[in-house]
């Protein structure tokens, strides 16, 4: 008896039909700060499944003045924003439009600037109430690995979508598993002038986004972000006992190179706050897909350290002082 074929979100599968017909040499991710965060899983499991495929990924500005000559008629430009009104992102849309690519927008908002010129466009669901399975990293996965299933011999597609159909049993688990340590790391770290964060392979993007995004952006706490790679050529030296880092493992390739940046940070620190995904329980989750659901169950657990922490430093995550205040 043949398995029950699934299917993709109903905006994300009228993209990939649309594609059939066309040729797609290279991908180009592009948004900017926490938006663009989200797309580093993508860009890692294209670069582990593309073999025909190339990829890169900008910060839209970046993109707009760099001006890769590979953009072209052949090129799919996917962006996002979440409230579609970031300038350069917006900006992005016509400029790819204009080398000939095709263009593809993720957004919360229906109506916004980002989706009058865009040749798609998908509108996620986000918040608490949101099923996981319609959520931004989830369409993101949907259409890239779709996007391979189109134009390679690969038979992972089936094994996402259902991967993806069960991530909110995941996340929900993973929170209940997760609650006592968040609010541990809350009352710990609340007084904490700089955290780090650490990453590798498709969780750089994480553990970027947690810095960039919630501890500078909404805690106004020193952060960096640091690539477990680079960690050895400088990063390491301001290791100590009382400084704090959030040290995240994951389950792809890269791992080797997270364990052994948590290994040495052993030695010297005593603030390690250490999320491995080996602690997660993703049965639900395919075999071959556990790596790429990973950094999902990470930053989903890592929002709830981040409410905890707010919450602790009566510091909303809402607040900003300059963002979208002042002119920039
Ligand atoms: N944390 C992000 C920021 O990094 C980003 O600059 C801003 C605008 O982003 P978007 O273009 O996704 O609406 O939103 C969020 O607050």
């Amino acid at each position: 008896m043949m398995a029950t074929q699934l299917t993709a979100d109903k905006q994300v599968q009228e993209v990939l039909d649309a594609l059939k017909g066309k040729t797609i040499k290279n991908v180009f991710f592009v948004a900017c700060g926490g938006s663009s965060a989200l797309m580093y899983p993508s860009k890692y499991l294209l670069d582990r499944e593309a073999k025909t495929i190339e990829s890169d990924l900008y910060s839209s500005n970046e993109f707009i003045h760099r001006n890769p000559v590979k953009l072209g008629k052949d090129s799919l430009v996917i962006l996002c924003s979440h409230a579609g009104k970031t300038p350069e992102t917006v900006k992005s849309v016509s400029f790819a439009k204009s080398k000939g690519a095709t263009t593809v927008a993720l957004t919360h908002e229906l109506g916004s600037p980002l989706t009058a010129d865009a040749d798609f466009v998908l509108r996620y669901e986000w918040g608490k109430e949101a099923n996981a399975f319609n959520t931004n990293y989830s369409f993101m996965y949907q259409l890239v690995m779709g996007l391979v299933s189109i134009y390679e011999e690969n038979d992972n597609y089936q094994k996402m979508l259902s991967s993806l159909d069960q991530l909110q049993t995941v996340y929900d688990r993973a929170l209940e598993q997760f609650k006592d340590k968040a609010e541990q790391f809350g009352h710990d770290y609340k007084d904490e002038k700089i955290i780090y964060t650490m990453g590798s392979g498709a969780n750089y993007g994480i553990a970027y986004s947690f810095a960039i995004c919630i501890l500078m952006e909404m805690q106004w706490i020193h952060s960096h972000a640091i690539h477990a790679g680079e960690y050895f050529h400088g990063p390491f030296e301001i290791l100590d006992k009382d400084v704090p880092f959030i040290i995240l493992l994951g389950l792809d390739e890269t791992r080797p190179l997270e364990e052994r940046a948590l290994k040495f940070s052993k030695r010297f620190g005593e603030k390690l706050v250490v999320l491995d995904a080996k602690d997660f329980d993703l049965k639900e989750i395919d075999e071959s897909m556990k790596k790429y659901i990973a950094p999902l169950v990470l930053n989903h657990v890592l929002r709830l350290y981040a409410e905890k922490l707010a919450d602790e430093r009566n510091h909303p995550l809402s607040e900003r002082r300059y963002m979208w205040k002042l002119e920039y």
